[in-house]
């Protein structure tokens, strides 16, 4: 029998996560590409292991325009490597994005941040609040548990065509529900929210700290405590929570929305909910219908 292996024609390698990398494929069926995660478990701890096959688990249960497409996974146990085979995404990664326009210091327009504001609060809001998208029919969905992405970072949001954004690479992810709320810090140390510094537990509020962090990125093109040079330097310019303004011609609609979300009190902080209130994000969203 074919093996799986043989189902698809391997193509370039496009980015390489924590534990291998993602490599370009063409299912041989019918031509379609996708992106074909290649992880060497070998190497693996098991608790890695375990954090692998979490993500798997929760990949399968999201469906989302905005969220990375988990299509199907396999086992090549002789050379040790779990393949997963997801949606491709041909605009590559946000944080490349952010290098083009800091190199050509050409900043991305203030509608496009509106729109990848937008979408990546679907992707939250889909994660955060299961059962919330309101579509028809949505009470009898099978009840899912509360997701937290843990790891929000433009090296985690890929870009579909021009202009849709979607959310990847759950690796850090946790699924609530099994366990009380997850307080070992893991995550991208710029965007580590002051609960964590405080080794507090880490909750919904703690993804709209880096989510404001990112949208904060996309305009400035460097992360918003980015002058510090050592962890603990980092973490004083965090609680002492003064953000440089976004270079000109950002509106203040923008700052101040993102001073919101990077507000040192998690209570203070909007909801993904209430963030998809905000006018100028009622605005994307009519834009894009
Ligand atoms: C230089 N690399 C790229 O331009 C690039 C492209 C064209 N696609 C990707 C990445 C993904 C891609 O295309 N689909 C993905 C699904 C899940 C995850 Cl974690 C990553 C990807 C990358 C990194």
């Amino acid at each position: 029998a074919t093996s799986h292996l043989d189902l698809y024609e391997p193509l370039d390698i496009i980015g390489n996560g924590s534990f291998g990398i993602i490599r370009k494929v063409r299912r041989k069926s019918d031509g379609e590409i996708l992106a074909r995660k290649e992880l060497n478990f070998e190497r693996m701890s098991e608790r890695d292991r375990k954090q692998i096959v979490a993500e798997v688990n929760i990949l399968k249960d999201l469906s989302h325009e905005n969220i990375v497409r988990y299509i199907d996974r396999f086992v090549d146990r002789d050379a040790g490597i779990l393949y997963i085979l997801m949606e491709y995404c041909d605009g590559g990664d946000l944080s490349s994005v952010i290098k083009q326009c800091g190199r050509q210091n050409r900043p991305l327009p203030e509608d496009t941040v509106w729109s990848y504001f937008f979408q990546l609060l679907l992707a939250l809001q889909h994660c955060h609040c299961p059962n919330q998208s309101g579509k028809p029919g949505e009470s009898d969905a099978p009840k899912r548990q509360q997701i937290l992405h843990r790891d929000l970072k433009p090296e985690n949001v890929f870009l579909s065509g021009s202009n849709t954004v979607k959310l990847g690479d759950f690796g850090l992810s946790k699924a609530l529900g099994q366990t009380s709320f997850a307080n070992t810090y893991v995550g991208t140390p710029y965007y580590m929210s002051p609960e964590l510094i405080q080794e507090k537990s880490y909750d919904t509020k703690s993804d709209i700290w880096s989510l404001g962090c990112l949208i904060y990125e996309l305009c400035a093109s460097k992360p918003p405590f980015h002058e510090a040079q050592t962890h603990s330097e980092l973490s004083m310019l965090i609680r002492n929570g003064r953000i440089p303004p976004l270079p000109k011609g950002y509106s203040h609609a923008l700052n101040q929305v993102i001073k919101a979300m990077l507000n040192l009190n998690p209570a203070m902080r909007p909801s993904a909910q209430q963030l998809l209130q905000h006018e100028r994000i009622d605005f994307a969203r009519k834009v894009s219908e």
